[in-house]
């Protein structure tokens, strides 16, 4: 099998008259937080979408654990394991911040009519093991003692935690973040800067990042790929992106 968890090549997509994503290749391999940096409007998102199943691309292939997935529907594509969260918080505003992670975990459990009727052990036991899940990943978010609290009444900090843990309830192999950091102060970027590293080195997932905080890609990213308008510009180390003179005049050297 390949050492790669993903692998996108020449990926391509087409609005109209306009090509989005134009011949985009990366790789993501295990327990690697890869990010996805370029100017606005460089086509971040439109990948994101095209790998997660949001958009049928146009052209290319996209594997995940050696398997393709491309043109699959994104619910299919999140049952494989590779999880996203969205550039605007997406939670159940009036449901409690349990109950988020609970509805999260229902299309995985498993479950059927009858045995939810006559409440089977088998039945029982997953309903435990889903409420134990949630109550870990609110520990791990530092959430729990907002368990039951509305999503709606967090703060813009605690929601983006609350879509992580959201996520990773479903057990990912691979998390997509589409600008996690976007709205947060300095203190909740350093907690979930922390909190990223922390899935990568204690479970074992890769994390792929769209990020606009240069501070926190450069200090987190095992691997970085650039794309400027729709086409890839650079791939390499922080290190090698910061010195990319191509990167500096596309990109860092505007802000
Ligand atoms: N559904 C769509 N229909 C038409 N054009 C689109 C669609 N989605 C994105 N685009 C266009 O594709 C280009 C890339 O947009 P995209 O949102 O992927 O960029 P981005 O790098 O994520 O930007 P930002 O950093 O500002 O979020 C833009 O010109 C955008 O207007």
């Amino acid at each position: 099998m390949s050492e790669n968890l993903l692998d996108v090549s020449g990926l391509m997509m087409r609005f109209g008259g306009l090509l989005a994503v134009d011949n985009v290749s990366l790789q993501v391999k295990p327990r690697q937080i890869h990010s996805i940096i370029g100017p606005n409007g460089a086509g971040k998102t439109t990948v994101f979408n095209c790998i997660s199943g949001f958009y049928k691309p146009t052209g290319g292939e996209v594997h995940y654990r050696g398997k393709p997935i491309q043109g699959m529907s994104s619910n299919h594509i999140s049952l494989q394991g590779l999880v996203r969260t969205f550039q605007h918080v997406r939670l159940f505003a009036n449901m409690t911040v349990i109950e988020n992670l609970l509805v999260a975990q229902h299309r995985h459990l498993n479950t059927n009519y009858f045995a939810g009727l006559v409440k089977t052990p088998s039945y029982r036991r997953r309903q435990r093991e889903a409420m134990d899940r949630a109550e870990h990943w609110l520990r791990q978010v530092n959430l729990l003692e907002f368990a039951n609290r509305e999503a709606g009444n967090l703060s813009y900090g605690q929601q983006r935690r609350l879509e992580i843990a959201r996520c990773m309830v479903t057990e990912p192999g691979l998390l997509m973040l589409d600008e996690p950091a976007a709205g947060l102060n300095p203190k909740e970027t350093s907690e979930l800067d922390q909190l990223i590293v922390r899935l990568r080195d204690e479970q074992d997932i890769s994390v792929l990042l769209i990020e606009h905080d240069m501070g926190l890609v450069m200090g987190i990213s095992d691997h970085i790929t650039v794309i400027n308008q729709g086409a890839p510009l650079a791939n390499g180390t922080p290190e090698q992106i910061r010195e990319n003179p191509e990167v500096i005049k596309a990109y860092l050297g505007e802000s």
